[in-house]
């Protein structure tokens, strides 16, 4: 598995989780052509795999991948990127005060997560600050699994969940993403290769993601540097899917329905009018969908 990516140099993680468990440093193989090898994926290596120091194998193969967490530079830029491949959970981490959290980045992050096959979680941090629960509570419904942090207490249930999985963490800067890492992934356990640590200083500035090894199985993969996820790649329908609790009522549009608020005949105004729809999340939904056609980029 690749766990680190530093310009154009491959950190593999070899047998892991076994008494020949090592890190070998590799480039890609010409013959890859432009498919790209990014965090997470699981890749065929040949050469020298010694992971001795100076030496240097090949990724030859790349594996099909059970997800991928993309983004586009901006809603309305095409050219995609993979950030991170077959993450099974993406933690959308959100302080909830200082700074506020903020609806449209959640549903950003969610339609981003359906849309690559990963399990959104919700991680609020900073909860001494104010009650996580009145922004919890309508993702709880959605089906969302919610995790709550405080820096002063056991990690304990968060690592637990952790446990076994990889999974994404992406949040704002200041949200308390370092904190968050540097319990679930003590010093002591951190074998990131060539690239710098995550403790603060000396962390280069690149964006790309690096995946820490938990204490007891799975990973996390911190992507410093990463702070939007641009949806131009995503279809306007798989954007609806993405809120479960409207895309019943959009099923009742006009075929080819953009449902923008200028649609015309857009069927979600009557779904929430009914009362089986929030018009906060119709709000949302529309920023989303707006965003990608250029028209705003209010969230
Ligand atoms: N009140 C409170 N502050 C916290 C908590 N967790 C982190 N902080 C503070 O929030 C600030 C930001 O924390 P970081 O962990 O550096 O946040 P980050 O998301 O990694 O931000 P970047 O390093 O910019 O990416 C720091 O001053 C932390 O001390 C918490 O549970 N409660
Ligand atoms: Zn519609």
């Amino acid at each position: 598995m690749v766990i680190a990516v530093d310009r154009g140099r491959y950190t593999c993680l070899f047998d892991g989780g076994t008494a020949t468990s090592r890190q070998v440093h590799a480039m890609r193989a010409r013959e890859l052509g432009r498919k790209s090898v990014v965090v997470g994926d699981i890749v065929g290596v040949v050469g020298d795999t010694s992971g001795a120091a100076g030496s240097l194998a090949r990724i030859v193969r790349i594996n099909k991948r059970d997800s991928v967490l993309r983004r586009s530079a901006d809603d309305t830029d095409p050219a995609e990127r993979v950030i991170v491949a077959n993450a099974t959970h993406l933690v959308i981490v959100c302080a909830v005060a200082n700074p506020e959290p903020r609806t449209g980045f959640v549903d950003r992050a969610l339609v981003a997560a359906y849309a690559g096959n990963l399990s959104p979680v919700l991680c609020l941090t900073k909860i001494d600050l104010a009650d996580p629960e009145p922004f919890a509570a309508p993702y709880r419904a959605l089906g969302v699994t919610v995790l709550t942090r405080h820096r002063d207490e056991p990690v304990d249930a968060i690592a637990d969940y952790l446990t076994g999985k990889l999974s994404v963490l992406f949040g704002h800067s200041g949200v308390g993403k370092s904190t968050l890492v540097n319990a679930l992934v003590p010093e002591q356990h951190r074998q990131t290769g060539d690239v710098a640590d995550l403790t603060g200083k000396g962390r280069h500035t690149s964006s790309s993601a690096v995946a820490l090894a938990l204490p007891d199985g799975g990973f996390v993969i911190d992507t410093p540097g990463v702070r939007s996820l641009g949806l131009a790649h995503v279809e306007p329908d798989q954007v609806v899917a993405a809120f479960p609790d409207l895309n019943e009522g959009a099923q009742q549009c006009p075929s080819g329905c953009t449902h923008l608020a200028d649609a015309g005949e857009c069927h979600l105004d009557t779904w929430v009018r009914e009362g089986h729809g929030n018009p906060v999340r119709l709000a949302s939904l529309r920023r989303l969908l707006a965003s990608r056609l250029g028209q705003s980029t209010a969230t």
